[in-house]
C-alpha cells in the first residue's frame, strides 16, 4: 500500500531554484503529480514507488515489457552502462538548469538503479537502513569516512553472493 505524506518540504533555503532558467515546457509544474485518487497536495513518498518498482519487475515478461524484460535478459554489466549513462544525463541537465528534464533523467537514472540492485539481490530496504544507519550516527545522511570500522554497512560481505 502506498503511504501518503502531506505538505512536502518547502525548498531548502540556499539551493538555487531551476525553476527560472527552466526552457523546458512543463505545464504542470516542477513536481510530480499527485498520487491517482489523492487529495490535492498529497504525494506518494520516493521508497514507496521504489519498492512498487522493485516489486513489478517480478512480473515483468517479454509479452507484456518487452523494453524492460530485455534489460532484465542482458545482466548486470548493461545495466551498470545504462545506469551510467543515465546519470550522465541527469549531470548534463542539471549544469544546464533543465529542471523538467532533470526530473525525467532522475526518474530513469532511479529506474535503472533499481534494476541493477535487484539484478545483485539487494532489497531497497538494504539502502533505507544504510542512509538511516548513517543518519542516526551523523544526523545527516553522509558516507561514512573511509577506513572506518563502521565502512562495512549494513551487509556482513561486499560481494553479492
Ligand atoms: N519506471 C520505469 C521506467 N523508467 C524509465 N523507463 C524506461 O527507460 C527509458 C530511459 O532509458 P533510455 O534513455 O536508455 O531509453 P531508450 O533509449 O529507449 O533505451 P534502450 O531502448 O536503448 O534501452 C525510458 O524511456 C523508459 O522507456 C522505465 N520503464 C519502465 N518502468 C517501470 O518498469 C515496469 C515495467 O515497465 P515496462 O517495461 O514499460 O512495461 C513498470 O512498473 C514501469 O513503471
Amino acid at each position: 500500500m502506498v503511504s501518503l505524506v502531506r505538505d512536502p518540504l518547502p525548498p531548502r533555503r540556499g539551493v538555487p531554484s531551476f525553476a527560472a532558467a527552466d526552457d523546458d515546457a512543463d505545464p504542470g509544474g516542477r513536481l510530480a503529480p499527485s498520487c491517482p485518487g489523492a487529495p490535492e497536495g498529497v504525494r506518494a513518498t520516493g521508497p514507496d514507488e521504489i519498492a512498487r518498482l522493485y516489486a513489478a519487475l517480478d512480473l515483468v515478461s517479454p509479452q507484456t515489457n518487452p523494453r524492460t524484460a530485455r534489460l532484465l535478459a542482458a545482466g548486470a554489466k548493461r545495466m551498470a552502462q545504462k545506469l551510467i549513462e543515465e546519470a550522465g544525463e541527469v549531470a548534463l541537465e542539471a549544469s544546464r538548469q533543465h529542471a523538467r528534464a532533470t526530473v525525467r533523467e532522475s526518474a530513469d537514472l532511479l529506474y535503472h538503479l533499481v534494476v541493477l540492485w535487484r539484478e545483485c539481490g539487494i532489497a531497497p530496504d538494504e539502502i533505507w537502513a544504510e542512509m538511516y544507519r548513517r543518519a542516526e550516527r551523523f544526523g545527516i545522511a553522509e558516507k561514512l569516512p573511509k577506513g572506518s570500522s563502521e565502512a562495512g554497512g549494513v551487509r556482513a560481505a561486499d560481494d553479492f553472493t
